[in-house]
């Protein structure tokens, strides 16, 4: 059972994961099974990844040391259901959903001895460079917590939080690639309206967000500090930037990011 895990759900974030892992060289393939009754998707994901694929999740409770939980929180009181037969406190559960508290959990499984770790990441996984944010229930010790940030950390950055701050997490950095990518299209298009080729365009958005990024990590200066430095006076970015200001740019990212963190909030009232 060392060194094994097991994903219920093979979706998107399910693959994201799966070929974090492999691709960090943290788990083997031989090492990794994922339960997941879309035939097609199943056997995409288990021919793609040359992980073994089962229709439902028992054979993953038997053989995992680690059960990663990848399904919509809408299903997740059926997948629960569906397992409570083979759940032991011996096993790491780890759910990537959404808005569902660890109570959830410990509710639907009618026990409150197993380990549990919450935890929010977000696609760029896919390519090692996830955001997550996790906490674990009071079942988990330093050893769980710690193959919790191994895996974490091997897919991108991760910080142990108070759970209570998961819904903050989820609309930040977890629904956080949605709002990169409506930017970067955003500016695409601009730059195709200017009259630059598409593939010109997407050149020079892509790596302006990809530099400033960096810049904005590697000098550690505060983003006013650096947008300053572009600003020349009676200059061309004063003269975007009193369009972003007087349509409230700001405000409704922020507004827009809240509206995540209360829909996280939402999906966790189970009544
Ligand atoms: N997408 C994202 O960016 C992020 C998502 N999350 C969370 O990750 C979880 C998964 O999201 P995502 O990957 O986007 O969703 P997907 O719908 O892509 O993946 C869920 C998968 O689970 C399958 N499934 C349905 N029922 C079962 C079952 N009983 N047993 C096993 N698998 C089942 C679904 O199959 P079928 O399609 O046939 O129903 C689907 O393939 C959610 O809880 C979400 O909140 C967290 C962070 C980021
Ligand atoms: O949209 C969602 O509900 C999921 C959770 C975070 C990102 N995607």
């Amino acid at each position: 059972m060392k060194h094994t895990i097991g994903f219920i759900g093979g979706g998107q974030m399910g693959e994201a994961l799966i070929r974090g892992l492999i691709d960090s060289g943290l788990y083997q393939a031989n090492a990794i099974s994922v339960a997941e009754p879309n035939q097609e998707r199943r056997t995409y994901i288990s021919d793609t990844y040359g992980i073994q694929g089962f229709a439902n999740s028992e054979q993953l409770w038997k053989n995992s040391a680690t059960i990663l939980l990848a399904v919509k929180p809408q299903i997740m009181a059926k997948v629960l259901a569906a397992s409570k037969d083979f759940v032991s406190p011996d096993h790491l559960i780890i759910t990537i959903a959404a808005g569902l508290p660890i109570s959830f959990y410990e509710q639907a499984l009618g026990r409150d001895d197993c380990k549990i770790i919450r935890v929010m990441p977000n696609t760029p996984a896919l390519i090692l460079e996830a955001a997550s944010g996790f906490s674990g229930n009071k079942n988990t010790g330093p050893d769980d917590l710690l193959r919790c940030e191994e895996i974490l950390n091997k897919i991108g950055k991760s910080v142990p939080l108070d759970e209570s701050l998961l819904d903050a997490v989820t609309g930040l950095s977890g629904s956080g690639p949605a709002y990169v990518f409506t930017f970067a299209d955003a500016m695409i298009d601009a730059g195709i309206k200017a009259g630059l080729p598409r593939p010109t365009a997407e050149t020079l958005a892509l790596q302006t967000i990809l530099g400033s990024v960096k810049l904005l990590i590697e000098s550690k200066k505060h983003p006013a500090e650096l947008r300053a430095m572009v600003t020349s006076p009676g200059g061309t970015t004063i003269a975007a930037q009193h369009i972003l200001e007087r349509s409230g740019f700001k405000g409704i990212v922020m507004d827009a990011i809240e509206a995540a963190v209360n829909r996280s909030k939402e999906l966790g009232k189970t009544d």
